[in-house]
Protein backbone atom coordinates (compact mmCIF):
# COMPACT_ATOMS: atom_id res chain seq x y z
CA UNK A 1 0.00 0.00 0.00
CA UNK A 2 0.57 3.64 -0.16
CA UNK A 3 1.09 5.83 2.70
CA UNK A 4 1.67 9.65 2.71
CA UNK A 5 4.68 10.71 4.28
CA UNK A 6 5.08 14.04 5.30
CA UNK A 7 9.15 13.51 5.39
CA UNK A 8 9.11 13.04 2.16
CA UNK A 9 6.51 14.94 0.92
CA UNK A 10 5.29 12.06 -1.31
CA UNK A 11 3.67 8.61 -0.73
CA UNK A 12 5.91 5.45 0.09
CA UNK A 13 5.82 2.28 -0.14
CA UNK A 14 4.64 -0.20 2.02
CA UNK A 15 4.84 -3.42 1.55
CA UNK A 16 6.56 -5.55 4.14
CA UNK A 17 5.16 -8.47 5.30
CA UNK A 18 5.80 -7.24 9.00
CA UNK A 19 5.42 -3.45 10.23
CA UNK A 20 6.59 -1.68 13.10
CA UNK A 21 4.93 1.19 13.86
CA UNK A 22 5.40 3.97 17.06
CA UNK A 23 2.49 6.57 18.04
CA UNK A 24 3.50 9.19 20.42
CA UNK A 25 1.15 8.86 23.47
CA UNK A 26 -1.20 10.59 25.70
CA UNK A 27 0.63 12.68 29.08
CA UNK A 28 -2.05 11.34 31.53
CA UNK A 29 -2.60 14.74 33.73
CA UNK A 30 -6.61 14.74 32.15
CA UNK A 31 -9.67 12.28 30.47
CA UNK A 32 -8.43 12.16 26.64
CA UNK A 33 -11.06 14.08 24.02
CA UNK A 34 -12.06 13.09 20.91
CA UNK A 35 -9.66 15.53 19.51
CA UNK A 36 -6.94 12.82 20.85
CA UNK A 37 -9.08 9.83 19.77
CA UNK A 38 -8.69 11.03 16.09
CA UNK A 39 -4.57 9.81 15.78
CA UNK A 40 -5.68 6.57 17.99
CA UNK A 41 -8.29 5.85 15.62
CA UNK A 42 -6.09 6.63 12.38
CA UNK A 43 -3.88 4.03 13.62
CA UNK A 44 -6.29 1.25 14.71
CA UNK A 45 -7.84 1.41 11.27
CA UNK A 46 -4.63 1.10 9.62
CA UNK A 47 -3.59 -1.86 12.04
CA UNK A 48 -6.78 -3.70 11.21
CA UNK A 49 -6.60 -3.42 7.61
CA UNK A 50 -2.97 -4.67 7.84
CA UNK A 51 -3.84 -7.78 9.92
CA UNK A 52 -6.67 -7.99 7.48
CA UNK A 53 -3.74 -8.85 4.72
CA UNK A 54 -1.87 -11.25 7.29
CA UNK A 55 0.82 -8.33 7.85
CA UNK A 56 2.65 -8.55 11.43
CA UNK A 57 2.21 -5.66 13.31
CA UNK A 58 4.28 -4.51 16.06
CA UNK A 59 3.21 -1.22 17.50
CA UNK A 60 4.51 0.29 20.13
CA UNK A 61 3.42 3.52 21.87
CA UNK A 62 4.67 5.66 25.21
CA UNK A 63 2.90 6.64 28.22
CA UNK A 64 3.95 10.57 29.06
CA UNK A 65 3.21 9.72 32.71
CA UNK A 66 6.18 12.13 34.22
CA UNK A 67 6.05 15.48 32.93
CA UNK A 68 5.14 19.39 34.39
CA UNK A 69 1.46 19.33 33.61
CA UNK A 70 1.12 15.83 35.62
CA UNK A 71 3.31 17.99 38.57
CA UNK A 72 0.69 20.90 38.54
CA UNK A 73 -2.22 18.29 38.54
CA UNK A 74 -1.04 16.92 41.67
CA UNK A 75 -0.33 19.63 43.23
CA UNK A 76 -4.12 21.35 42.25
CA UNK A 77 -5.24 17.87 43.67
CA UNK A 78 -3.05 17.85 46.53
CA UNK A 79 -2.21 13.91 45.22
CA UNK A 80 0.94 12.59 44.50
CA UNK A 81 2.47 12.55 40.59
CA UNK A 82 1.88 8.60 40.60
CA UNK A 83 -1.75 9.07 41.87
CA UNK A 84 -2.47 11.36 39.14
CA UNK A 85 -0.98 9.56 36.68
CA UNK A 86 -2.03 6.18 37.48
CA UNK A 87 -5.73 7.05 37.73
CA UNK A 88 -5.30 8.73 34.01
CA UNK A 89 -3.37 6.40 32.34
CA UNK A 90 -6.46 4.00 33.59
CA UNK A 91 -9.43 6.15 32.24
CA UNK A 92 -7.02 6.34 28.84
CA UNK A 93 -7.14 2.49 28.34
CA UNK A 94 -10.64 2.30 29.58
CA UNK A 95 -11.34 4.99 26.85
CA UNK A 96 -9.20 2.70 24.05
CA UNK A 97 -11.47 -0.14 24.97
CA UNK A 98 -14.90 1.98 24.75
CA UNK A 99 -13.56 3.17 21.36
CA UNK A 100 -12.64 -0.47 20.11
CA UNK A 101 -8.73 0.58 19.72
CA UNK A 102 -6.68 -2.90 19.67
CA UNK A 103 -4.23 -2.35 22.35
CA UNK A 104 -0.59 -1.50 21.05
CA UNK A 105 1.91 -4.49 21.05
CA UNK A 106 3.10 -2.84 24.09
CA UNK A 107 2.60 0.38 25.87
CA UNK A 108 5.42 2.02 27.90
CA UNK A 109 5.16 4.42 30.43
CA UNK A 110 7.88 6.56 30.32
CA UNK A 111 8.61 6.67 34.40
CA UNK A 112 10.15 2.92 33.60
CA UNK A 113 13.00 4.17 31.14
CA UNK A 114 14.72 6.94 33.41
CA UNK A 115 17.78 5.42 33.41
CA UNK A 116 18.21 4.44 29.76
CA UNK A 117 17.33 8.11 28.54
CA UNK A 118 20.31 9.43 31.10
CA UNK A 119 22.66 6.99 29.42
CA UNK A 120 21.32 8.17 26.11
CA UNK A 121 21.32 11.82 26.62
CA UNK A 122 24.60 11.25 28.09
CA UNK A 123 25.73 9.53 24.92
CA UNK A 124 24.48 12.37 22.66
CA UNK A 125 27.16 14.70 24.63
CA UNK A 126 29.84 12.39 24.81
CA UNK A 127 29.15 12.16 20.86
CA UNK A 128 29.63 16.16 20.62
CA UNK A 129 25.80 16.17 19.72
CA UNK A 130 24.69 18.08 23.40
CA UNK A 131 26.08 20.15 25.46
CA UNK A 132 25.49 20.91 29.31
CA UNK A 133 25.10 24.37 30.57
CA UNK A 134 25.10 24.57 34.52
CA UNK A 135 22.96 20.88 34.74
CA UNK A 136 20.80 21.58 31.46
CA UNK A 137 21.31 20.16 28.88
CA UNK A 138 20.31 20.88 25.24
CA UNK A 139 20.74 19.32 21.72
CA UNK A 140 23.07 21.60 19.53
CA UNK A 141 20.97 21.34 15.98
CA UNK A 142 23.98 23.08 14.61
CA UNK A 143 26.03 20.16 13.71
CA UNK A 144 22.90 18.69 11.74
CA UNK A 145 21.97 22.06 9.75
CA UNK A 146 20.91 19.92 6.62
CA UNK A 147 19.11 17.65 8.05
CA UNK A 148 16.97 19.55 10.93
CA UNK A 149 14.22 21.00 9.13
CA UNK A 150 13.42 18.55 6.65
CA UNK A 151 10.85 17.11 8.29
CA UNK A 152 8.58 19.96 9.02
CA UNK A 153 10.06 21.21 5.21
CA UNK A 154 11.29 24.56 6.55
CA UNK A 155 15.18 25.93 7.15
CA UNK A 156 16.25 26.73 10.86
CA UNK A 157 16.28 30.57 10.02
CA UNK A 158 12.73 30.51 8.73
CA UNK A 159 11.71 27.50 12.15
CA UNK A 160 13.34 30.71 14.60
CA UNK A 161 11.08 33.12 12.69
CA UNK A 162 7.88 31.46 12.06
CA UNK A 163 7.23 29.36 14.89
CA UNK A 164 8.56 32.22 17.71
CA UNK A 165 11.05 29.91 19.21
CA UNK A 166 12.15 31.79 22.41
CA UNK A 167 15.44 33.19 22.88
CA UNK A 168 17.16 31.69 25.75
CA UNK A 169 20.44 32.93 26.92
CA UNK A 170 22.22 29.43 27.96
CA UNK A 171 21.64 28.31 24.17
CA UNK A 172 23.95 28.33 21.69
CA UNK A 173 21.52 28.33 19.03
CA UNK A 174 17.85 29.27 19.88
CA UNK A 175 16.45 25.67 17.77
CA UNK A 176 18.14 24.10 20.39
CA UNK A 177 16.41 22.05 22.39
CA UNK A 178 16.37 20.80 26.12
CA UNK A 179 17.51 16.84 26.58
CA UNK A 180 17.48 17.25 30.55
CA UNK A 181 15.70 20.18 32.71
CA UNK A 182 17.56 20.92 35.91
CA UNK A 183 15.14 21.17 38.65
CA UNK A 184 14.34 20.33 41.81
CA UNK A 185 10.16 20.60 41.51
CA UNK A 186 8.04 17.64 41.24
CA UNK A 187 9.92 14.18 41.39
CA UNK A 188 13.26 14.19 40.27
CA UNK A 189 16.41 12.67 39.41
CA UNK A 190 19.73 12.25 39.80
CA UNK A 191 21.91 12.12 37.20
CA UNK A 192 25.81 12.84 35.80
CA UNK A 193 24.18 16.30 34.73
CA UNK A 194 22.78 17.24 38.21
CA UNK A 195 19.48 16.43 39.25
CA UNK A 196 16.19 17.15 37.22
CA UNK A 197 14.14 15.17 34.20
CA UNK A 198 14.68 14.18 30.88
CA UNK A 199 13.03 15.97 28.62
CA UNK A 200 9.85 14.97 26.34
CA UNK A 201 11.04 14.61 22.89
CA UNK A 202 13.69 12.39 24.27
CA UNK A 203 11.36 9.77 25.59
CA UNK A 204 9.79 8.44 21.96
CA UNK A 205 13.47 8.48 20.27
CA UNK A 206 14.56 6.37 23.20
CA UNK A 207 11.80 4.15 23.75
CA UNK A 208 11.96 3.89 19.80
CA UNK A 209 15.66 2.81 19.47
CA UNK A 210 15.27 0.17 22.84
CA UNK A 211 12.18 -1.38 22.37
CA UNK A 212 13.26 -1.33 18.11
CA UNK A 213 16.83 -2.33 18.61
CA UNK A 214 18.38 0.74 16.88
CA UNK A 215 16.46 -0.15 13.63
CA UNK A 216 14.79 2.24 11.45
CA UNK A 217 10.99 1.86 11.79
CA UNK A 218 8.05 1.52 9.14
CA UNK A 219 5.77 4.46 10.58
CA UNK A 220 5.93 7.11 12.83
CA UNK A 221 2.79 8.52 13.87
CA UNK A 222 0.63 11.48 15.55
CA UNK A 223 -1.17 14.32 15.11
CA UNK A 224 -0.13 17.46 12.55
CA UNK A 225 0.63 19.71 15.65
CA UNK A 226 3.32 17.21 16.90
CA UNK A 227 5.23 17.49 13.81
CA UNK A 228 7.28 20.69 14.86
CA UNK A 229 8.94 20.73 17.15
CA UNK A 230 8.53 17.37 18.96
CA UNK A 231 8.73 14.77 15.58
CA UNK A 232 11.52 17.36 14.07
CA UNK A 233 13.28 17.04 17.22
CA UNK A 234 12.55 13.26 18.05
CA UNK A 235 13.96 12.37 14.15
CA UNK A 236 17.32 14.56 14.86
CA UNK A 237 18.31 13.37 18.13
CA UNK A 238 17.51 9.67 16.73
CA UNK A 239 19.83 10.16 13.82
CA UNK A 240 22.15 11.78 15.61
CA UNK A 241 22.83 8.63 18.40
CA UNK A 242 22.22 6.36 15.58
CA UNK A 243 23.68 7.27 13.04
CA UNK A 244 20.46 6.20 10.83
CA UNK A 245 16.75 7.57 10.31
CA UNK A 246 13.57 7.07 13.37
CA UNK A 247 11.06 6.13 10.78
CA UNK A 248 10.70 5.22 6.76
CA UNK A 249 7.36 7.36 7.01
CA UNK A 250 6.14 9.84 9.12
CA UNK A 251 2.02 10.28 8.96
CA UNK A 252 0.41 13.15 10.42
CA UNK A 253 -3.31 13.75 11.07
CA UNK A 254 -5.27 16.95 10.67
CA UNK A 255 -7.26 18.43 14.01
CA UNK A 256 -10.72 17.94 14.75
CA UNK A 257 -12.00 21.14 15.42
CA UNK A 258 -14.94 22.72 16.90
CA UNK A 259 -16.58 25.57 14.88
CA UNK A 260 -12.87 25.75 12.67
CA UNK A 261 -10.60 25.63 16.16
CA UNK A 262 -8.53 23.13 16.92
CA UNK A 263 -10.37 21.00 19.93
CA UNK A 264 -7.96 21.64 22.82
CA UNK A 265 -7.70 21.15 26.35
CA UNK A 266 -5.95 24.34 26.74
CA UNK A 267 -8.41 26.47 24.39
CA UNK A 268 -11.12 24.31 26.60
CA UNK A 269 -13.51 23.30 23.84
CA UNK A 270 -13.38 19.53 24.47
CA UNK A 271 -16.07 17.15 24.06
CA UNK A 272 -14.24 13.81 26.24
CA UNK A 273 -14.42 10.69 24.87
CA UNK A 274 -16.31 8.98 27.71
CA UNK A 275 -18.71 11.75 27.28
CA UNK A 276 -19.11 11.27 23.81
CA UNK A 277 -19.40 7.47 23.90
CA UNK A 278 -22.81 7.96 26.78
CA UNK A 279 -24.49 10.49 24.11
CA UNK A 280 -23.78 8.83 21.00
CA UNK A 281 -21.29 5.83 20.67
CA UNK A 282 -17.93 4.61 19.67
CA UNK A 283 -19.26 3.65 16.11
CA UNK A 284 -20.42 7.40 15.53
CA UNK A 285 -16.92 8.45 16.19
CA UNK A 286 -15.57 6.51 13.91
CA UNK A 287 -17.90 7.10 11.17
CA UNK A 288 -16.84 10.52 11.62
CA UNK A 289 -13.11 10.74 11.22
CA UNK A 290 -13.40 7.85 8.35
CA UNK A 291 -15.95 10.24 6.48
CA UNK A 292 -12.65 12.90 6.16
CA UNK A 293 -9.23 12.41 4.75
CA UNK A 294 -7.34 11.49 7.86
CA UNK A 295 -4.77 14.78 6.84
CA UNK A 296 -7.37 16.96 6.48
CA UNK A 297 -8.67 19.19 9.62
CA UNK A 298 -12.76 18.04 10.52
CA UNK A 299 -15.12 20.36 11.77
CA UNK A 300 -17.50 18.74 14.39
CA UNK A 301 -20.76 19.60 13.52
CA UNK A 302 -24.52 18.28 14.32
CA UNK A 303 -25.27 17.75 10.96
CA UNK A 304 -22.18 15.49 11.02
CA UNK A 305 -23.33 13.39 13.39
CA UNK A 306 -26.69 13.44 12.15
CA UNK A 307 -25.27 11.92 9.19
CA UNK A 308 -23.34 9.36 11.08
CA UNK A 309 -26.45 8.62 12.48
CA UNK A 310 -28.60 7.81 9.26
CA UNK A 311 -25.61 5.73 8.27
CA UNK A 312 -26.12 3.37 10.97
CA UNK A 313 -30.23 3.55 11.07
CA UNK A 314 -29.68 1.86 7.33
CA UNK A 315 -27.59 -0.62 8.25
CA UNK A 316 -30.11 -1.57 11.30
CA UNK A 317 -32.84 -1.75 8.48
CA UNK A 318 -30.66 -3.86 6.32
CA UNK A 319 -29.89 -6.08 9.14
CA UNK A 320 -33.28 -6.63 10.06
CA UNK A 321 -34.55 -7.18 6.11
CA UNK A 322 -31.20 -9.53 5.75
CA UNK A 323 -32.86 -11.75 8.89
CA UNK A 324 -36.04 -11.86 6.66
CA UNK A 325 -34.95 -12.94 3.43
CA UNK A 326 -32.33 -15.28 5.26
CA UNK A 327 -35.81 -17.06 6.82
CA UNK A 328 -38.20 -17.18 4.10
CA UNK A 329 -37.01 -16.69 0.48
CA UNK A 330 -35.36 -19.41 -1.06
CA UNK A 331 -31.58 -20.19 -1.87
CA UNK A 332 -30.94 -20.08 -5.31
CA UNK A 333 -27.59 -20.88 -6.56
CA UNK A 334 -24.63 -18.51 -6.33
CA UNK A 335 -24.09 -16.25 -9.67
CA UNK A 336 -21.56 -14.00 -10.60
CA UNK A 337 -21.32 -11.56 -7.79
CA UNK A 338 -19.34 -8.16 -7.67
CA UNK A 339 -16.24 -8.04 -5.41
CA UNK A 340 -16.89 -5.26 -3.03
CA UNK A 341 -14.04 -6.30 -0.96
CA UNK A 342 -11.63 -5.51 -3.71
CA UNK A 343 -12.84 -2.19 -4.41
CA UNK A 344 -12.16 -1.53 -0.66
CA UNK A 345 -8.52 -2.67 -0.35
CA UNK A 346 -7.90 -0.76 -3.64
CA UNK A 347 -8.88 2.62 -2.02
CA UNK A 348 -7.30 1.54 2.11
CA UNK A 349 -4.29 0.97 -0.28
CA UNK A 350 -4.33 4.45 -1.62
CA UNK A 351 -2.91 6.08 1.39
CA UNK A 352 -6.18 5.02 3.31
CA UNK A 353 -8.81 7.04 1.25
CA UNK A 354 -11.88 5.71 3.58
CA UNK A 355 -14.51 8.48 2.26
CA UNK A 356 -13.88 6.40 -0.62
CA UNK A 357 -14.29 3.28 1.29
CA UNK A 358 -17.68 4.54 2.75
CA UNK A 359 -19.61 5.68 -0.84
CA UNK A 360 -17.99 2.02 -1.84
CA UNK A 361 -20.27 0.71 1.47
CA UNK A 362 -23.01 3.09 0.50
CA UNK A 363 -22.98 1.23 -2.79
CA UNK A 364 -23.01 -2.11 -1.27
CA UNK A 365 -26.02 -1.34 0.97
CA UNK A 366 -28.22 -0.25 -1.75
CA UNK A 367 -27.07 -3.60 -3.99
CA UNK A 368 -27.96 -5.69 -0.91
CA UNK A 369 -31.24 -3.98 -0.43
CA UNK A 370 -32.14 -3.99 -3.91
CA UNK A 371 -31.93 -8.11 -3.74
CA UNK A 372 -33.46 -8.13 -1.14
CA UNK A 373 -36.74 -6.23 -2.77
CA UNK A 374 -36.19 -8.43 -5.53
CA UNK A 375 -36.85 -11.55 -2.90
CA UNK A 376 -35.44 -14.32 -4.25
CA UNK A 377 -31.34 -14.21 -4.79
CA UNK A 378 -30.20 -15.14 -1.25
CA UNK A 379 -27.22 -16.79 -1.61
CA UNK A 380 -26.13 -13.49 -3.11
CA UNK A 381 -27.11 -11.25 -0.93
CA UNK A 382 -25.32 -13.52 1.76
CA UNK A 383 -22.30 -13.54 -0.04
CA UNK A 384 -22.65 -9.32 -0.54
CA UNK A 385 -23.77 -9.24 3.60
CA UNK A 386 -20.25 -11.05 3.89
CA UNK A 387 -18.32 -8.89 2.23
CA UNK A 388 -20.18 -5.75 3.70
CA UNK A 389 -19.77 -7.75 7.31
CA UNK A 390 -16.01 -7.75 6.50
CA UNK A 391 -15.31 -4.34 5.57
CA UNK A 392 -17.33 -2.72 8.50
CA UNK A 393 -15.06 -5.51 10.79
CA UNK A 394 -11.67 -4.49 9.15
CA UNK A 395 -12.52 -0.87 9.96
CA UNK A 396 -13.24 -1.31 13.50
CA UNK A 397 -17.02 -1.14 13.67
CA UNK A 398 -18.20 -3.02 16.37
CA UNK A 399 -22.04 -5.16 17.08
CA UNK A 400 -22.98 -4.43 13.98
CA UNK A 401 -24.96 -6.55 11.35
CA UNK A 402 -25.94 -10.02 13.85
CA UNK A 403 -28.07 -11.62 11.40
CA UNK A 404 -27.72 -15.24 13.70
CA UNK A 405 -31.57 -15.98 15.81
CA UNK A 406 -32.94 -18.20 17.58
CA UNK A 407 -34.92 -21.02 16.11
CA UNK A 408 -38.41 -19.94 17.80
CA UNK A 409 -37.97 -17.01 16.63
CA UNK A 410 -37.32 -17.65 13.03
CA UNK A 411 -40.79 -20.32 13.31
CA UNK A 412 -42.34 -16.88 13.78
CA UNK A 413 -40.57 -14.97 11.23
CA UNK A 414 -41.83 -18.07 9.12
CA UNK A 415 -45.40 -17.83 10.24
CA UNK A 416 -45.82 -14.85 9.78
CA UNK A 417 -44.58 -14.37 6.05
CA UNK A 418 -47.50 -17.81 5.82
CA UNK A 419 -49.84 -15.30 7.20
CA UNK A 420 -49.45 -12.84 4.65
CA UNK A 421 -49.69 -15.10 1.71
CA UNK A 422 -52.65 -16.29 2.98
CA UNK A 423 -53.71 -13.09 3.59
CA UNK A 424 -54.53 -13.04 7.25
CA UNK A 425 -53.06 -9.60 7.44
CA UNK A 426 -54.56 -8.89 11.32
CA UNK A 427 -53.24 -11.80 12.72
CA UNK A 428 -49.90 -10.85 10.48
CA UNK A 429 -50.04 -7.49 12.25
CA UNK A 430 -50.50 -8.76 15.82
CA UNK A 431 -47.38 -11.39 15.36
CA UNK A 432 -45.16 -8.62 13.19
CA UNK A 433 -45.28 -6.08 16.17
CA UNK A 434 -43.94 -8.78 18.78
CA UNK A 435 -41.46 -9.34 16.72
CA UNK A 436 -40.63 -5.33 15.94
CA UNK A 437 -39.90 -5.00 19.57
CA UNK A 438 -37.58 -7.97 19.65
CA UNK A 439 -35.91 -5.97 16.64
CA UNK A 440 -36.64 -9.01 14.42
CA UNK A 441 -38.35 -6.51 12.32
N1 LIG B 1 -7.91 18.47 18.12
C1 LIG B 1 -7.12 17.47 17.78
N2 LIG B 1 -7.35 16.81 16.63
C2 LIG B 1 -6.57 15.77 16.26
N3 LIG B 1 -5.53 15.32 16.98
C3 LIG B 1 -5.26 15.94 18.15
C4 LIG B 1 -6.03 17.04 18.61
N4 LIG B 1 -5.52 17.45 19.80
C5 LIG B 1 -4.48 16.64 20.08
N5 LIG B 1 -4.31 15.74 19.10
C6 LIG B 1 -3.34 14.64 19.04
O1 LIG B 1 -3.59 13.78 20.14
C7 LIG B 1 -2.37 13.13 20.53
C8 LIG B 1 -2.18 13.27 22.01
O2 LIG B 1 -1.75 14.57 22.25
P1 LIG B 1 -1.53 15.26 23.62
O3 LIG B 1 -1.79 14.36 24.78
O4 LIG B 1 -0.25 16.00 23.52
O5 LIG B 1 -2.74 16.24 23.53
P2 LIG B 1 -2.61 17.73 23.69
O6 LIG B 1 -1.98 18.31 22.46
O7 LIG B 1 -2.00 17.98 25.02
O8 LIG B 1 -4.05 18.13 23.75
P3 LIG B 1 -4.44 19.61 23.90
O9 LIG B 1 -4.03 20.28 22.63
O10 LIG B 1 -5.90 19.44 24.06
O11 LIG B 1 -3.77 20.17 25.12
C9 LIG B 1 -1.28 13.78 19.68
O12 LIG B 1 -1.00 12.94 18.57
C10 LIG B 1 -1.91 15.07 19.23
O13 LIG B 1 -1.36 15.53 18.02
ZN1 LIG C 1 6.64 11.45 20.44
Amino acid sequence: MKIYNSLTRNKSLLQQKAVTIYSCGPTVYNYIHIGNARPAILMDVLVRFLKSKNITVDYLQNITDIDDKIIAKAIEENKTEKEISKFYTKAYLDDLKSLNIFMPNKLEPISKHIDKMIIFINDLIEQGYAYNVDGDVYFAINKWKPEYGELSGRKPEELISGERVEIDLKKKNPLDFSLWKKTNVGKTWNSPFGEGRPGWHTECALLIEDYFNGKTIDIHSGGIDLKFPHHENERIQYLAHNQKELSCIWMHNGHLNLNDQKMSKSIGNVFLVKDFIKEYNANILRWIFLSTNYKQPLNLTDDLIEQAKKFFDKLENLRKKVILSKTIFERIEKSNIKNYVKDFEQAMDNDLNTSLVLSIIEELIKHINQLVNQKVHFDCIFTLFGQLKHILETLGFTDLLNVEIKEADEIKLKKWNQLILDKKFEQADVLRAKLEKKGLM
